[in-house]
């Protein structure tokens, strides 16, 4: 028999709006699930539903271990972790043992099970800290640790790392991951940022519309759209349609495989171009972001670093863009430029 989580034809609904359709879902024990999608895909009606603590009217079945489960079944297996964290009154190293002590575990034995994941999580120098003075980053890693204590079966996170900054967000990843690594906890998190799908998951679900596009392996998933909707999800924002490239099918790159191309930069044959007007430039400090609308849509460049005024041509001016990197749509596959080269005519 299958250990996890899972569920089939499930269904959630707002009085007569379909919110969410998913036919069938499993996480096992021991594998993390990222369920990637945009604002209002129904990423927290999906997590809500399996936890048994909708609102809503919910149809289909909710698997605990293979078996359909019951509400007081998952709400002895589900520890959920939610965006914004909940401190209770007391130190950092009460409120870590406060599920454990909700499971009717003693005092002393509640922290002895708590300090291998204090330790873990790196917690040691707040222990004594009272936890309402904490920075959201470190409360943040307090409801991690407070929901890994108890050793649950299933754990589900609901976009906890989107209040944090780049950094704080990276290292929390990080030691989930590794506190996670051999524990036989089946773990969903959802999101709408791929980077923390590639962080922490091994499988990713795209959530669009309350439907499953694709899933699998994440890397796989992440690289691979299959239609307009997953690839702008997946950063796969420029779309080149078969007007512009001359090919059979929609193309589509990220950003940063593309380009201006600037006077005096010497151009390689490995890239397909395009003419268009430059629109507005945005400096994002690590990278320059240039907008150009062409005959065919918007594109955007991302160029590393900042570029200088005198580089870049006028707002309003022509200029070129190279596309270094393209997949199509319709088979997700790498497409060389080759084929495509010069297609607006030049
Ligand atoms: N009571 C309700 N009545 C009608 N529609 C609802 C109701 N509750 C939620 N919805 C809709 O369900 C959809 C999914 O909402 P949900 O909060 O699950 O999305 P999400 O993917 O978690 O979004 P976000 O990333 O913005 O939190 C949204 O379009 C939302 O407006």
């Amino acid at each position: 028999m299958s250990t996890g989580i899972g569920c089939r034809n499930l269904r959630v609904y707002a009085a007569r709006r379909e919110l969410l359709n998913v036919p069938e879902l499993d996480v096992a024990s021991g594998r993390t699930l990222a369920v990637l999608g945009p604002n209002g895909a129904g990423k927290s009606t999906l997590l809500r539903a399996l936890g048994h603590v909708s609102s809503h009217r919910v149809s289909g079945e909710i698997l605990l271990d293979g078996r359909p489960a019951t509400r007081s079944q998952m709400r002895d297996a589900v520890v959920a972790v939610l965006q914004r964290p909940i401190m209770r009154r007391g130190t950092v190293a009460a409120n870590v043992i406060t599920g454990l002590r909700f499971r009717g575990m003693s005092h002393r034995e509640a922290r002895t099970r708590a300090r291998p994941w204090i330790e873990a999580l790196g917690l040691e120098p707040l222990v004594d800290r009272d936890a309402r003075s904490l920075s959201i980053g470190e409360a943040q890693r307090v409801s991690i640790t407070r929901a890994l204590a108890v050793a649950p079966r299933v754990l589900l996170l609901d976009e906890p790392f989107s209040g944090l900054d780049s950094t704080t967000r990276a290292d929390l990843l990080a030691d989930l991951r590794a506190a996670l690594t051999g524990q036989p906890t089946a773990t969903i998190l959802v999101t709408h940022d791929r980077h923390e799908a590639l962080a922490l998951a091994e499988d990713t679900a795209l959530l669009i519309d309350g439907r499953i596009r694709q899933h699998g392996p994440t890397a796989e998933v992440l690289d691979r759209p299959g239609d307009p909707d997953t690839a702008r999800l997946l950063g796969y924002t420029n779309l080149l349609p078969p007007t512009l490239t001359g090919g059979p099918h929609t193309v589509v790159a990220r950003p940063e495989h593309t380009q201006l191309a600037l006077h005096g930069v010497v151009e390689s044959d490995d890239a397909w171009t395009v003419t268009g007007t430059l629109r507005r430039t945005v400096a994002l400090g690590v990278a320059t972001r240039v907008d150009v609308d062409t005959s065919a849509g918007p594109l955007t460049c991302l160029h590393p670093g900042d570029l200088l005024a005198t580089e870049l041509p006028a707002v309003g001016g022509e200029v070129r863009v190279r596309v270094r990197q393209a997949r199509s749509l319709a088979t997700s596959d790498l497409v060389a430029p080759g084929p495509f080269r010069s297609a607006d005519g030049e």
